[in-house]
């Protein structure tokens, strides 16, 4: 048969949102649909972003684990040094699983995978440079922009002369860097940043702003440092880098100044991590009558629609907050949207719920203490140390705490914050209630198995101060 030109739907990209899409509407509504993909299949989660970045993080803990209990006596013989090798197998060997399990979906859906570059011509219309050589035209009555990000390298001198390793090179490193200088003090750059310093490197990391996490409350941030530092994470904030020298992989030097004072850091290894820049070029998003945002984000409302109705866009490029799950929640919007499912979900007051993979975890969702102050919103606080969640006890894992933020006016829950081994976990409880607006003695009365992590929630919700 031959290959149909035209489609219900077609994602560009095969990020979260728009394969998720194609997959359902082919398969509830029958319609063609394709998926057009450049690099990677499935996007960057499983292949260069989330997934193998947890892996490394885990192959971190084991050596972390091993080497401190070979030191109390419980493990015996010696821990020598990480074998990067096994390290890059372990995790080359997930993300071979990973695509195996995505070629299989492709298979057994009725979405056409086209592996190609894509490029908007106008009038539902895109082109594709094909992998296998040559062009293709596809038309569409949906479009759903689907094109993701990338590691922003901004226009420091040198520094793109230093040739740094992005969050994909340093994913593929055989050995562990001598001394790994990380651009940034955000997500990528802490979780890496302790992953290196467990695989035994040393790290500095180098963060323009005051502090790391700005967007964290003070003692939740300041409690992170804190716990890095004392695994010998070194860290230099307010530290404006002017130019940068050498070459990451030999020597690499950053020279600036930091709070006014001239200063220079010297390295064998740079990591950038300093942000993202949505990939929204290229694509003939002009041609098609796609507006941008003044970030270079593709402007979309509440149900993803761009400016042009038939042509949808979500994920990274669409400024969706920078998560896979944010993503797939994009996919529901417009898959809601398009299924003509009533009410149609939007995202609007949607809960932005985040876990921060560094060991312990840093989990939160809803207001923070300083939005809530910035707001003027009313607020009790409960905050418990993580202590009081007995299993960490069995694990050696007492460090940190939780926090909840309940309302002064009524009992609903406004916001929670865990620094925490496995925090991430105890997020859907405590979203849960959020979500379906439960009074947070919902949470405290519930019978929990003992010794459970969810188990501290219901002391936390617990030492929340009855009424108003
Ligand atoms: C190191 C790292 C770790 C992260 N860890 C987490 C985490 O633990 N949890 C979490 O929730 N989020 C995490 N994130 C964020 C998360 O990876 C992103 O928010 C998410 O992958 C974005 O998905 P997307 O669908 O918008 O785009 P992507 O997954 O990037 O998909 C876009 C796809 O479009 C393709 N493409 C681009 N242009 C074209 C074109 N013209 N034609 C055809 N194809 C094209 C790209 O090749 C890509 O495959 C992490 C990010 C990084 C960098
Ligand atoms: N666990 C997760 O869910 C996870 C993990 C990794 C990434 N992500 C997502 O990916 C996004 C991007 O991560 P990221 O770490 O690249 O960005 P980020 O926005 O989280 O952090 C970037 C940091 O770099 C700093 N910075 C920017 N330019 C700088 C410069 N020139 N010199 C020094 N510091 C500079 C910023 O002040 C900021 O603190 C995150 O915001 C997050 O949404 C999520």
């Amino acid at each position: 048969m031959a290959t149909p030109n035209h489609y219900h739907t077609i994602s560009l990209g095969s990020g979260e949102a728009g394969r998720c899409i194609c997959w359902t509407l082919s398969s509830t509504l029958n319609v063609p649909t394709a998926v057009i993909e450049s690099t990677y299949l499935c996007g960057s989660c499983p292949n260069i972003a989330c997934l193998p970045s947890k892996n490394f993080v885990y192959s971190a803990e084991i050596a972390h684990l091993a080497k401190k209990y070979t030191a109390t006596g419980l493990l015996k013989g010696d821990v020598k040094d990480v074998n990067m090798a096994a390290v890059l197998a372990r995790k080359n060997e997930m993300v071979k699983g990973l695509t195996k399990m995505h070629e299989d979906i492709f298979e057994k859906s009725d979405t056409e995978l086209i592996m190609g570059r894509g490029r908007l011509i106008g009038g539902g219309i895109i082109e594709i440079d094909l992998k296998s050589g040559g062009k293709r035209i596809v038309t569409a009555d949906n479009i759903i922009i689907c094109t993701g990000s990338r590691a922003k390298v901004d226009d420091t001198p040198g520094l793109k002369q230093a040739k740094p390793m992005t969050h994909i090179e340093i994913m593929d490193l055989h050995q562990v860097p001598e001394h790994l200088l990380i651009l940034g003090g955000g997500y990528v750059g802490l979780e890496f940043a302790q992953a290196f310093r467990r695989f035994g490197a040393k790290v500095s990391v180098v963060e323009r702003g005051g502090r790391i996490l700005k967007i964290e409350d003070e003692d939740v941030s300041d409690a992170l440092v804190e716990i890095l530092k004392g695994e010998g994470v070194e860290f230099f904030t307010s530290f404006t880098v002017s130019s940068v020298t050498g070459i990451s992989g030999r020597s690499v030097t950053l020279t600036g100044t930091r709070n006014g004072t001239a200063f220079e850091l010297k390295g064998t290894h740079l990591l950038v991590a300093s942000g993202r820049l949505p990939n929204t070029e290229d694509i003939g998003l002009e041609a098609a009558g796609v507006e941008l945002t003044s970030t270079g984000h593709i402007a979309v409302n509440e149900y993803l629609q761009t400016s042009i109705p038939e042509i949808f866009a979500g994920g990274d490029c669409a400024g969706s907050p920078h998560f896979t799950h944010m993503g797939y929640d994009d996919f529901r919007i417009v898959a809601d949207f398009l299924l003509n499912k009533k009410p149609f979900r939007s995202t609007k007051s949607r809960q932005v719920p985040y876990t921060l993979y560094t060991n312990p975890e840093l989990a939160h969702v809803g207001l923070s203490e300083n939005a809530a102050r910035k707001t003027g919103v009313k607020y009790r606080l409960a905050k418990i140390p993580m202590a009081n969640f007995l299993r960490t006890r069995a694990m050696d894992a007492t460090h940190g705490f939780a926090k909840a933020l309940v309302s002064a006016t009524d009992d609903t829950v406004l916001g929670f914050t865990a620094l925490g081994d496995r925090a991430g976990e105890l997020l859907p409880v405590v979203q849960l209630a959020m979500s379906a607006g439960l009074p947070y003695t919902s949470i405290s009365s519930l019978i929990v198995t003992h010794p459970t992590l969810n188990e501290g929630l219901v002391d936390l919700f617990s030492s929340v101060l009855e009424g108003s």
